[in-house]
């Protein structure tokens, strides 16, 4: 038995995240835990919400709540509606947590006692009216590039182009409106990333099986431009860790907290601890390479511009500590979808969000259409259209009306119940054959997180059912030969546990209410195809399910359609 560490990049906290969040890492982690657990091994899958930061903050002022409150009740929306997705985390943390405040603090003072950390003097704007600094988005003011009016001190919503607050024109407090703004001196703790240049990169080089995705980024933050650069690692915020050295104030780092960036991966481990605490369990046999982790395999799962904070900032922190930590083995990184000719966005209200999604349909459509679409090689994009015939077709017209032909067939000949009598031949071997090929390229696919080839594999071993059926055509031989007919049904009938165990990584809900019209508790893996094949006994009974997966109407489509073509309100 192996034993995976998986985490999904962590979703910040600000809002309910769109399809195009859902398919960039969580769901992807979802298909790759699921389908270890099926082969028998151990899994700790670890999601948490990204709580810190700017954003956060000025959410929480919209919302008119504070900031703690405005997080917690956020983490319990997200929460609900990953249940509702079936994300089947081990455990769902808050990087607010009490355990993430220690272990981020730890790694600081780590960082400093090995010489990784340094401070320096930056020019910042401080509003005397607010009482304080104004970071990233608590400024706007006028693009210095384009004259746009509501830039906001990170970037220009505008021309997009990268700003400091202190490039803004005009600048003026988002909380306060205040103008009367001035530069300060402020002091940062800043990690010396430069320093650990050479031992990344001979790190990231040794990575050839990882997708080119996940090492050009990487190679470019490594060698573009002036090579790595040292990075902050504190705030002038009040929301976050506080910058704190064992408990005692850091010196010069008065009221400060950790920069977002750097204490949100460390969540990942705070989260496994989050989970011990709540279970008994024992999270050190994970992250700790002395304490029983150099077995895990730790696959990290996260969209494109999630890579340079995983290949770069958070392995620092983990090596800089020189500690033995376990580091990521594999990480498998997402392009972007893209929603109906245009990108999917949060803060423009643009595209399909969670919640809504689940209110069309159930789960399972998004599931399946979303990982069998996956932005692997390239951007992708959603249409209705293309969602509609994807869903109508391998979904209703190909494992639905499988199961549901087979079912109601046999129960209107012999019962419901597996019929007895007739032999199998050249027919049914062959089929055996094809599934056993099919299976194992599947196996295979899901092993490489190949997601898009492991769907297609998937929907082929769906289609090798139906063929079949198609070919033997029972309804026909039943006229002259009912013995025939019932060995092809007891054939047919076998093949949809099989198929239930192989669909559920994608199909979760689908696969159990197929199991569960067959009466049978058996998931285990069917390696040996013809073995699975007699699993079902003749008499023993079963039910005709209802409709597997219905089909969208174009009315259905339309009205969607034109329903999220909007901003959300
Ligand atoms: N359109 C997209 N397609 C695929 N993955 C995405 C997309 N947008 C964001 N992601 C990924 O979703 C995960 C969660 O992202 P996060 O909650 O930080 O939102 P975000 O990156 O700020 O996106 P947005 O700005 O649209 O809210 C990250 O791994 C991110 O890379
Ligand atoms: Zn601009």
């Amino acid at each position: 038995m192996a034993r995976h560490l998986i985490t999904s990049a962590i979703p910040y906290i600000n809002g309910i995240k769109h399809l195009g969040n859902l398919v960039g890492s969580q769901l992807p982690a979802d298909l790759f835990a699921r389908y270890q657990r099926a082969r028998g091994h151990e899994v700790m899958f670890i999601c948490a919400t990204d709580e810190h930061g700017t954003p956060a903050e000025l959410a929480a002022t919209k919302a008119g709540k504070p900031v703690a409150e405005y997080c917690a009740e956020m983490h319990e929306v997200q929460a609900r509606i990953a249940e509702g997705f079936r994300l089947s985390f081990d455990h769902f943390g808050r990087s607010s947590s009490e355990q993430n405040r220690k272990l981020t603090q730890h790694f600081a003072v780590q960082l400093h006692n090995e010489g990784l950390l340094r401070e320096v003097s930056e020019t910042q704007m401080y509003s005397p009216t607010d009482g304080r600094f104004l970071p990233d988005r608590y400024i706007e003011g006028t693009c210095p590039n384009c004259g746009f009016e509501d830039a906001r001190g990170d970037q220009c919503d505008n021309c997009t182009k990268q700003l400091d607050p202190v490039d803004l024109i005009n600048p003026r407090s988002v909380i306060s409106g205040a103008t009367d703004l001035e530069m300060r001196e402020t002091k940062h703790l800043f990690l010396r990333q430069s320093t650990l240049k050479d031992k990344l990169d001979a790190w990231i080089s040794s990575k050839a099986d990882w997708p080119l995705l996940t090492t050009s980024i990487a190679k470019k933050w490594l060698h573009d431009g002036d090579g790595l650069q040292d990075r902050g690692i504190t705030r002038d915020l009040s929301w976050g860790v506080p910058a704190q050295f064992e408990g005692a104030p850091w010196s010069g780092m008065d009221g400060k907290v950790f920069y977002v960036w750097f204490d949100a991966p460390i969540e990942y481990l705070a989260a496994t601890q989050e989970w011990a605490d709540k279970t008994g369990g024992d999270w050190a046999r994970w992250w700790r390479t002395d304490r029983g982790a150099e077995d895990v395999t730790y696959t990290q799962f996260m969209g494109k511009d999630n890579v340079p904070f995983h290949t770069i900032g958070f392995p620092a922190t983990i090596l800089g500590s020189n500690e033995p930590w376990k580091l990521v083995d594999y990480i498998k990184s997402f392009n972007y979808l893209n929603y109906d000719g245009g990108q999917f966005s949060t803060s423009r209200g643009r595209g399909v969000f969670m919640d809504q999604a689940l209110e069309l349909l159930p789960a399972d459509y998004w599931r399946w259409w979303l990982l069998s679409h996956a932005p692997e090689s390239a951007d992708a994009e959603f249409t209705w259209e293309n969602f509609q015939v994807s869903a109508n077709k391998d979904l209703a017209d190909v494992l639905g009306n499988f199961v549901s032909r087979i079912t109601k067939f046999t129960r209107s000949k012999f019962g419901e119940a597996i019929p007895e009598g007739g032999e199998w031949g050249a027919r049914e071997e062959a089929l055996t054959a094809e599934l056993t090929t099919r299976i194992r390229a599947y196996e295979g696919h899901m092993e490489a997180m190949e997601v898009r080839k492991a769907a297609a594999e998937l929907r082929a071993i769906w289609v090798a059912g139906n063929e079949y059926l198609q070919g033997a055509a029972p309804w026909t031989v039943f006229k002259t030969d009912p013995e025939q007919a019932a060995a092809i049904a007891r054939l047919a009938l076998n093949l949809i546990p099989i198929y239930a165990v192989l669909s559920a990584p994608f199909i979760p809900d689908a696969a159990e209410i197929m199991l569960k019209a067959m009466q049978h508790e058996d998931r285990s893996w069917p390696s040996d195809v013809a073995a699975a094949l007699t699993a079902l006994p003749a008499g023993h009974s079963f039910a005709t399910p209802d409709v597997l997966f219905r089909k969208i109407t174009d009315e259905e489509r339309e009205e969607w359609q034109t329903r999220f073509a909007g901003r959300r309100q």
